[in-house]
């Protein structure tokens, strides 16, 4: 497992990617280096023994695993740059990059590389990430080094690449509407009593707990549901006048476009 890594933009989510490796243990910091132009706001990673740089040629002379997570806009340019120095017989590459597909990046590296393509989110930071993974031309030993990789860093699943944009919303978006969510408690919560520092651990822990319940019960939301709901109750009352207004047939028509979003610019 002494793999050695380089992630290429080091982002929100190329620094989280890099916080979470190092926290879990999964690689050692000297094994990853992180590259962007501007390293000033690396710091807090090269405190840790982490490597950054801007020079991406020195990542690329040094790791075999290339993790690119720079802008969809700048994939193209960046790849362009790297591709005298790969190797096939050294390197795999992985993008988190959203609407990227492997076919953009063999046009620009060529066919003969393993590819991953990976979509987490930024839970990925504190080893919490939901990440869905395909891969391209990778051998057995490479596709188990990229599940241990994710499942150390939350959960991970295996897709067709055709679901990648939806993995993209779903998974990695779901964190900025999860947390709209949990926003709108608050507000709510504040409203009705609560300081906003105690609104926001109640709002935060409870959608923790639900979404506990679903993960290690494998119970359906709407059976959870029917445990709070009491008859003539409070909760039902609340729920259905969410209905009324809209709650779930907003958040369906927010995923519908910010998938559309995705394939109408790509
Ligand atoms: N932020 C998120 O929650 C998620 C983002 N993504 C995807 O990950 C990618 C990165 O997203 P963010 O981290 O949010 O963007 P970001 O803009 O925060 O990070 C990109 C980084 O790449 C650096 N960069 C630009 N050109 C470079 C170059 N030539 N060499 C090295 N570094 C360079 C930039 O300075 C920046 O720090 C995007 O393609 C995005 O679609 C995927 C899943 C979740
Ligand atoms: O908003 C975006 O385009 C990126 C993709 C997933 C999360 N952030």
């Amino acid at each position: 497992m002494n793999k050695k890594i380089a992630i290429i933009g080091g982002g929100n989510l190329g620094m989280a990617m890099a916080e979470g490796l190092v926290n879990s243990h999964f690689i050692k910091p000297e094994h990853l280096v992180v590259t962007k132009r501007n390293i000033s706001t690396l710091k807090s990673l090269e405190t840790k023994g982490v490597m950054v740089s801007n020079d991406n040629a020195e990542a690329i002379r040094y790791a075999e695993w290339i993790i690119l997570a720079v802008k969809p806009f700048q994939i193209k340019e960046v790849l362009a740059s790297l591709q005298p120095l790969l190797d096939p017989q050294k390197h795999v590459l992985v993008s988190v990059v959203t609407g990227v597909w492997i076919k953009d990046i063999q046009e620009i590296v060529g066919d003969r590389f393993a590819v991953f393509r990976a979509m987490p989110n930024t839970a990925i930071a504190i080893q919490q990430s939901m990440t869905c993974i395909c891969a391209h031309q990778a051998s057995e030993e490479q596709i188990q080094y990229v599940s241990a990789l994710f499942d150390q860093l939350g959960r991970s699943v295996f897709i067709e690449e055709k679901l990648m944009d939806a993995a993209t919303v779903l998974g990695a978006c779901g964190t900025a509407y999860a947390m709209r969510y949990i926003r709108a408690n608050i507000q709510g919560g504040i409203e009705i009593g609560f300081s906003a520092a105690t609104a926001s651990l109640i709002a935060a822990q409870t959608v923790k707990g639900a979404a506990e319940l679903l993960l290690q019960k494998n119970t359906h939301p709407e059976q959870e549901i029917d445990k709070v709901t009491t008859p003539k109750g409070c909760t039902i009352a609340g729920l259905n006048e969410m209905e009324h207004q809209g709650f779930s047939s907003s958040l369906i028509k927010g995923i519908v476009t910010s998938y559309k979003k995705i394939v109408d610019d790509m």
